[in-house]
């Protein structure tokens, strides 16, 4: 059988939410007073928009195979990740068989190893990965998860990440992350309130929930380690992204210094086999954390899944919906999954990338039966304006 061919390339972007989940109105859980990099400075302290965190926006990357199928994919990377689709990946697509995934992905990151290798160039090597993915499935007319090797269990379970980790243990998940609220430039008073609020989150949720403390990047090893120990006392069971991406050193100190069944992790801003190499042979964490969304897609999420199993750790991807959970289902040492909770008081569930796409699952009692439609099995939702800023 011939095989299909890409007709065409397309990258469009989106605001209000979607993959960039951060970008939200007022008044929301993700973006009141918590701890980040950013903190030191006062007049960035109560707000991540203030500093930019949602200023890239969604990306879109649309795929046509010759006889008119579409495979498609979000991402976090707005207009400058349009360009990068647009006006350099989109050569390495057009006219190939959509089966070439392998040598589409090697060219990609080959090409734009002289500006990329992390961030925002894989953020769209990974959406353009994911929709070439989603595009062979509806070719083929299976769900990803069985062009990855079908499912090894029959459902996924979620733990939920929001402000309110009593909630959720309601709604059914098997545990509770919190952001951080106060970091190291808050002082003692600002640990003090994480610990009475963490104390008092673990009085209403009882001795044996799962409660988390999401770092945002925003500690040193020093503040880590007091805040680790303090919380161990209260039942931490894991501390994640404490430390600032690049400082691999300081994690492995981290997790020597901290109890050994209190977890460290991270890894949800790392990205491809070698990062998240780096982060398993130094030591730097328990278990890793890569979005499938950011660390380069499907395809190099298989490879770091892979290197991290021979290693003995679980993979827990961050975020990224369907795209994760198609992933999940797949692998034997990913047995749960993160769920954002994007209601803007973390009390109800709403689909992790609202609005933008449609038939989107969620999970009913902390759990999900994975539906069985071709690719993702997503559409994109016609309401949500879509612009498409370079035709190549
Ligand atoms: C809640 C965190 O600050 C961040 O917005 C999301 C995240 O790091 C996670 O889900 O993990
Ligand atoms: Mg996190």
């Amino acid at each position: 059988m011939t095989p299909r061919t890409i007709r065409s390339v397309r990258a469009h972007t989106a605001q209000g939410g979607g993959a960039d989940y951060h970008d939200q109105g007022d008044d929301h859980w993700i973006d009141d007073h918590i701890a980040t990099p950013m903190a030191k400075y006062p007049d960035y302290r109560q707000s991540r928009r203030s500093f930019g965190l949602s200023v890239l926006g969604t990306l879109v990357v649309e795929l046509e195979a010759d006889d008119g199928t579409t495979g498609f994919a979000v991402t976090t990377a707005g207009e400058p990740g349009a360009f990068i689709a647009e006006r350099h990946l989109a050569r390495f697509l057009e006219g190939a068989p959509v089966q070439e995934v392998e040598r589409i992905w090697d060219q990609m990151y080959s090409a734009t190893l002289f500006y990329g290798r992390k961030g925002l160039v894989l953020n769209v090597i990974s959406a353009v990965d994911l929709a070439l993915w989603d595009l062979l499935g509806k070719l083929r007319d299976e769900p990803v998860y069985a062009l990855l090797g079908g499912a090894v269990r029959d459902e996924l379970v979620f733990y939920a990440t929001g402000s309110r980790p009593d909630l959720a243990q309601q709604l059914g998940f098997i545990g509770g992350k919190m952001p951080l609220q106060h970091g190291p430039a808050e002082g003692s008073e600002g640990m003090a309130k994480t610990i009475a609020r963490f104390a008092s989150v673990r009085e209403r949720v009882g001795p044996d929930f799962w409660l988390m403390l999401d770092c945002w990047m925003s500690l040193d090893l020093d503040y880590a380690t007091r805040l680790g120990r303090a919380l161990h006392e209260h039942g931490l069971r894991w501390i994640e992204e404490a430390l600032p991406p690049d400082d691999y050193w300081s994690y492995a100190e981290l997790r020597k210094r901290l109890p050994a069944e209190l977890l460290v992790t991270t890894g949800e801003h790392e990205a491809t086999r070698w990062g998240f190499r780096m982060l398993l042979e130094m030591g730097c964490c328990d278990f890793i954390q890569p979005d499938v969304n950011w660390c380069g897609g499907m395809t190099e999420l298989m490879k770091i899944s892979a290197l991290a199993d021979s290693r003995g750790a679980l993979v827990i991807p961050h975020g990224s919906s369907v795209y994760s959970y198609h992933f999940a289902i797949t692998r034997h040492n990913s047995p749960f999954c993160e769920f954002l909770m994007m209601h803007p008081e973390a009390s109800e569930v709403v689909p992790m990338f609202s609005p933008l796409l449609l038939d989107e699952p969620v999970p009913v009692g902390g759990r999900m039966k994975l539906p069985d439609r071709p690719g993702f099995g997503v559409r994109l939702n016609p309401e949500v304006p879509l612009v498409r800023p370079y035709q190549h």
